[in-house]
């Protein structure tokens, strides 16, 4: 049986949103989640509800993991509204760590979005502008949709030219491609337009993918496990082969964020393989402005989605780092949107003590303002002992696939609790790299110890200044 796609129609229920299959998720920003790769969630018992001493990756920290679970209760039970939560203590505490567990706790595809509070202040965006684009990444939508596909193995994929070649060389008349199910077969007959998207997405023999047989969107879902032998290693993801008939209907999920939402519906939109509207787009600037017009109305046919069923609404963690530096105006902006029906769970983090409000001559504990001090489930976080210091630089090497021998790895515990946590983390790939040039996979003491000599920690750097300073003013002074 033969099928002819020709126009692309839109895929989701509400014709006034841009389709969901066109809204591209915004990276993750990897570097900051790398350091945290270890942890998978908070640890908890779940008999006694407490934290375990070591679980998910964590260790230690067990009241304010104990703590953060509560928190994370609380949100499922909806009962977080106007309230946000702050993790207060020293450096390389696990404050960011904690957060990114809560996130995993609610769930997978729940966003986490982090931020450094100076990042608000930009000579080109509005604070406030930065903190609402944060806080709509911050919402995740979870779009389920039962759509007629066409799913199956790629048995063939052959372009057909057409017969006459224009001035500029031959055209593809139409694709063919064999798809290939555990229970049958079936050829189609593609058009061009949907080659393009198959190209992108490197679809070869042997791929499982499927094709909306209303719109032409070609996903690609991954090799079939069928080739999982062809190579001792390999990058690819490897899927069963389909079930069923290659035509069906099929659940697909799509989860994106209120962000995306906003940014797929501020482009100008047109339809794929459309060359007028290609052009069109080409000319017209490439992004209109994200407004809040643009934003409640995106809110109102969300709304709708939810609804009807088709989507679900999954708030994230937007999680603020060094809150201090955050001036008046970003709070009073903050306990706004803080109610609003549609709030992410605020994590705010800073290792403060008391200190100047930003925009106010006042100081207060943290920096932070006492009306937005009254809205904070406050969280402690306290400094690691050795033993705690020496299990979670264990787990970062084994995330890192770094191997120490037992005299190195004393050492970068020993640094880990005498000097720093964090300046020990920072030791492991240097240390690395000079094992790697002297040919070894196995880092020895020498390495540690050379790493420990070429970088200085933060207090051995600080008293270096403040000897320099005070030399400087001895010479000043004679
Ligand atoms: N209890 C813990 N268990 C396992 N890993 C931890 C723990 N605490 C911290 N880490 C790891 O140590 C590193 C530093 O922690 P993190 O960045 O969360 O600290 P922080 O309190 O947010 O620091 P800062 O105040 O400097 O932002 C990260 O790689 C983190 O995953």
């Amino acid at each position: 049986m033969d099928m002819e796609i020709d126009e692309p129609t839109n895929g989701t229920s509400s014709s006034r949103l841009a389709p969901i299959e066109e809204v591209k998720p915004t990276p993750k920003q990897i570097k900051r989640i790398a350091a945290h790769s270890h942890v998978k969630g908070l640890g908890i018992d779940t008999e006694t509800n407490e934290a375990l001493p070591e679980g998910a990756g964590f260790v230690g920290q067990i009241a304010a993991r104990t703590a953060a679970s509560i928190i994370v209760d609380m949100i499922r039970m909806k009962s977080m509204a106007g309230r946000a939560v702050l993790l207060a203590g020293p450096p390389a505490t696990g404050k960011t760590a904690i957060a990114l567990a809560m996130s995993h706790e609610l769930g997978d595809g729940v966003p986490f979005v982090p931020l450094v509070a100076s990042e608000v202040f930009s000579s080109e965006v509005k604070k406030t502008e930065v903190l609402m684009r944060s806080f709509r990444r911050a919402i995740g939508l979870r779009v389920k949709e039962t759509k007629d596909v066409y799913e199956g193995e790629v048995t063939e994929l052959t372009p057909v030219e057409t017969s006459e070649s224009s001035g500029l060389g031959k055209t593809i008349s139409h694709l063919l491609i064999g798809l290939k199910t555990a229970k049958g077969s079936k050829q189609l007959k593609l058009d061009p337009s949907i080659y393009d998207s198959i190209l992108k997405q490197r679809v070869e023999v042997g791929d499982v993918i499927y094709i909306e047989a209303n719109s032409g969107i070609v996903k690609r879902v991954g090799r079939c496990d069928v080739y999982a032998s062809e190579f001792d290693l390999e990058a690819d993801e490897f899927v069963p082969m389909p079930k069923g008939d290659v035509r069906k209907s099929k659940d697909i999920v799509q989860n994106v964020s209120l962000h995306d939402l906003d940014l797929a519906n501020s482009r100008p939109q047109g339809r794929q393989g459309d060359v007028t509207n290609i052009v069109s787009q080409l000319m017209a600037p490439k992004k209109t402005e994200v407004t809040d017009r643009l934003r409640s109305e995106i809110n109102k046919v969300v709304n709708e989605y939810i609804e009807s069923g088709v989507a679900e609404l999954m708030p994230g963690v937007l999680f603020i780092d060094e809150v201090h530096m955050l001036d008046v105006e970003c709070f009073t902006y903050l306990y706004r949107a803080l109610e609003s029906p549609m709030a992410p769970v605020v994590v705010f983090a800073t290792n403060r003590g008391t200190t100047t409000v930003r925009g106010l001559d006042d100081k207060a504990p943290h920096g932070i303002p006492p009306e937005m001090l009254d809205r904070l489930m406050i969280i402690p976080t306290m400094k690691y002992n050795e033993e705690d210091v020496r299990k979670i630089l264990a787990h970062r090497t084994e995330a890192e696939n770094v191997q120490f021998d037992e005299k190195a790895f004393d050492l970068l515990s020993r640094v880990g609790s005498e000097k720093s946590l964090r300046y020990a983390l920072q030791l492991i790939a240097p240390a690395r790299l000079c094992a790697q040039t002297c040919g070894r996979e196995i880092i020895d003491l020498g390495d540690v110890e050379r790493c420990t000599k070429l970088f200085m920690d933060r207090s051995e750097s600080l008293l270096k200044a403040e000897e320099a300073q005070k030399r400087l003013a001895e010479k000043n002074s004679k």
